[in-house]
């Protein structure tokens, strides 16, 4: 199986603060990752070190077995906020793409997408709406024709139409080209859709990776009474718990034994995984830390 992206031990720290930190990954080729945490988890530094726009302090992590440096031509990324050149035209950015990347360059992909989305070619991109502009830098990054997609938040200032939109051009677009896409993002009923890999990271390190099938079929939520849970000792270990006066419902990792008949058992869905694993809380930063001296 070949590995699209792959980390051992990676770490980047600014300063003392670790922003990311004993990070192991392996996303295999052809998936689509979706990569989900709270705000300031460890996302975009790990995109950014995928690509090479920073370097690790710990470890390493390699894209298609090659430094990310020596992979760049393989590479296609949409930094968060979609960065483009807002006093140019779609039409002039593509023309521009091409003299950048001279070695590998589909104009004509590029001309037909932004055509079928109704983009106006010839008005200034900065003039467009956010979710034209996320189109365009889609279009862009495709025209590259990546084998490694990575797109830092794209879908985040769209509307749930435009958003649908977006995720189903990249769907199609990647299906047609095999291409690998990493995704960072918040929306987790979009990703469900669309994603097959999930990585969670929380508080600069990875709390859970894998298929997403594997991951899902692993979890169960439980339903039973109060106080019952002795009887799923063993067969399940609890992720989280809560309880009312009446009835308990634990999200567990499911092993292989019977469950007792007194809990009911459902299937998971992609946000319980993940709210699961990141209910614990947060750390809070103390009010005196807020004080400026005068
Ligand atoms: N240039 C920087 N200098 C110092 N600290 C930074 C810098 N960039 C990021 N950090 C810190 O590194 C940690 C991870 O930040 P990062 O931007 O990777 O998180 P994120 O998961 O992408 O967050 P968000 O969802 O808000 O975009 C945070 O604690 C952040 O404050």
């Amino acid at each position: 199986m070949e590995l699209a992206v792959e980390a051992a031990a990676l770490g980047k720290r600014y300063g003392r603060t670790w922003a990311l930190r004993d990070c192991a990954l392996a996303v295999p080729a052809g998936r689509i990752a979706a990569l989900v945490g709270p705000n300031g988890a460890g996302k975009t530094t790990l995109l950014h070190l995928v690509v090479g726009l920073l370097k690790p302090d710990a470890g390493e992590v390699r894209v298609f077995g090659r430094p990310p440096r020596e992979a760049l031509p393989d590479i296609g990324f949409v930094a968060q906020d979609t960065p483009l050149y807002r006093d140019f035209t779609a039409a002039e950015l593509v023309t521009m793409g091409g003299k950048l990347n001279r070695r590998r360059w589909d104009a004509a992909l590029a001309r037909d997408r932004l055509g079928l989305l109704g983009i106006p070619p010839d008005k200034p991109v900065g003039k467009l709406s956010g979710g034209q502009r996320a189109q365009v830098a889609l279009a862009l990054a495709l025209a590259k024709r990546p084998r490694l997609l990575l797109l830092d938040e794209p879908i985040a200032s769209l509307d749930p139409l435009a958003r649908r939109e977006f995720m189903q051009t990249l769907m199609g677009a990647v299906a047609e080209s095999e291409t690998t896409v990493l995704l960072s993002s918040h929306l987790l009923a979009d990703l469900e859709r669309s994603c097959d890999h999930l990585i969670v990271l929380q508080r600069s390190r990875v709390r859970l990776a894998g298929p997403v099938d594997e991951l899902l079929a692993g979890f169960r939520t439980l339903t039973g009474p109060q106080a019952g849970s002795a009887a799923i000792d063993g067969v399940a270990e609890v992720v989280r718990a809560s309880h009312t006066e009446r009835q308990s419902t634990l999200l567990v990792r499911r092993g292989d034994g019977p469950i007792d008949p007194l809990w009911t058992e459902h299937e998971v869905t992609l946000e319980d995984v993940v709210l699961a694993h990141l209910a614990e809380a947060e750390p809070r930063v103390p009010a005196s830390a807020w004080e400026v001296t005068a």
